[in-house]
């Protein structure tokens, strides 16, 4: 059995090389991004009137009960009008290129208009209310780098510089594997021996909202079944995500069939709980990584985020987030397993708080709804304070 430590690091040494791809801006969504974004002209491209009124050409004499002759309407969507008379103005709306030869915009609220004419009733500071061309970014500087996790925010500046297809980080091709004989369909009624299959599903839709689509199976506890489903499952795919079958059950086959299919083994059994006797392996020749979770629920679920979302991160070259939160009371973690702990964050005055939830071992997937993540705990003779800081992976 190996340490954390030592898994974590081996896990990450086996990464691959994923590639690009070009998608539909709209399905670029969630994934990460494989090019620079540039913008393709000035932000704002105009002098951009930020408020509806009147644009003038500002002069010293310019204040309170000055009246103004309406030359015309500048609307958002029109080209730009010019202001024929110095001393008149043209009505602006928002949005609208500020109209040539006027340099400020008064708000409707501030004057008055009576038969074509305006009247200013409050005091005007030359250049107000015009968002100036260029004053964001200008054209060409990069507004998003490589490696950007895409948001809908990140949507709309690609949307605005007219990126209709985005290159990203490729996904790979994953197929996530329940094993046993108890599993049956969610649209199933369960014998009263049987239980419905969740941990794949529950991988699946981790998954789904990382963008990365997946190909699913069942396979029973039957070492013949099992190395002929597996065998294709290694070539077609870059990733396999099983759960069950890796312990020291008469039927936990796994291991036994990788190692025929010429998968290597990397390590077997973590110093971990839950999660202890994970099976970690990479088919050399078909490049394929095989991350072969422990079937408890909590198990399967804790391993995902503690060791693939990494090494994913890693195939892209994007850092992982490494975020510390407080412990909400004192624990002692005893060599020589290292703890993942199942708690709710709660924000206080002094920082976030994890607070341990209530629940029933490793088996007990009802407490993942509970929860919104883990906290790492190390071994270690002394307890852990209250107040001290702890690694934090969110779930959520
Ligand atoms: N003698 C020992 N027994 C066990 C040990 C051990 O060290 N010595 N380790 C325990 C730990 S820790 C875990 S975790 C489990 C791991 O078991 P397996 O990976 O072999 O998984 P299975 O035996 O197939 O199933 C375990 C448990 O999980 C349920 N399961 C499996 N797949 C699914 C699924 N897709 N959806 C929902 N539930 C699933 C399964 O029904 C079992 O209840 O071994 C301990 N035993
Ligand atoms: O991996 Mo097990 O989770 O300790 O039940
Ligand atoms: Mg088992």
């Amino acid at each position: 059995m190996i340490s954390f430590d030592q898994a974590y690091t081996h896990v990450l040494e086996h990464t691959l090389e994923l590639g690009i791809e070009v998608v539909p801006l709209m399905q670029s969504l969630q994934r990460v991004l494989a090019e620079d974004i540039c913008a393709d002209r000035d932000f704002p491209p105009f002098d951009r009137a930020t408020k509806d009124g009147i644009a003038i050409n500002y002069s010293d004499h310019i204040n309170t009960d000055h009246i103004l002759q309406i030359e015309g309407v500048a609307a958002a969507g029109a080209p730009q009008q010019e202001l024929r008379t110095v001393g008149n103005c043209v009505e602006v709306m928002t949005g609208a290129v500020v109209p040539q030869n006027t340099d400020t915009v008064i708000m409707y609220e501030h004057i008055s208009i009576t038969d074509n004419v305006a009247v200013i009733n409050e005091k005007v500071s030359k250049g107000q209310n015009i968002h100036y061309k260029g004053s964001d970014e200008k054209a060409g500087a990069v507004l998003l780098t490589i490696g950007t996790k895409i948001t809908a925010a990140e949507i709309g500046v690609m949307a605005t510089v007219g990126k209709s297809y985005v290159t990203v980080k490729a996904n790979p091709k994953i197929t996530t594997i329940a094993t046993g004989n108890e599993l049956v369909e969610v649209d199933a009624v369960p014998l009263p021996h049987q239980i419905r299959k969740s941990n794949t599903i529950t991988l699946e839709a981790a998954l789904q909202t990382r963008a990365i689509p997946t190909n699913s199976l069942h396979l029973i506890d039957n070492k013949e079944a099992l190395s002929k489903s597996l065998k294709t499952a290694l070539k077609q795919n870059d990733v396999l995500l099983l759960s069950g079958g890796v312990s020291k059950g008469k039927f936990d086959f796994i291991p036994e069939v990788m190692e025929t299919l010429g998968v290597e083994k990397v390590f077997h059994r973590v110093a971990q709980r839950p999660g202890k006797p994970f099976w970690f392996g990479v088919h050399k020749e078909l490049k394929t990584v095989i991350f072969s979770f422990p079937g408890n629920p909590v198990s399967t679920f804790a391993n995902f985020h503690v060791y693939f979302l990494p090494w994913l991160h890693k195939c892209w070259n994007i850092p992982v987030a490494n975020q510390y939160i407080k412990l909400s009371g004192e624990i002692h973690i005893k060599p020589p397993l290292t703890r993942f702990i199942q708690v709710c964050t709660k924000r206080e005055k002094g920082g976030i708080y994890a607070v341990p939830i209530s629940e029933n071992g490793s088996g007990d997937l009802l407490s993942l709804s509970k929860s919104n993540g883990f906290i790492c705990l190390q071994p270690r003779e002394k307890g852990y304070g209250s107040g001290e800081l702890v690694p934090f992976i969110s779930t959520k």
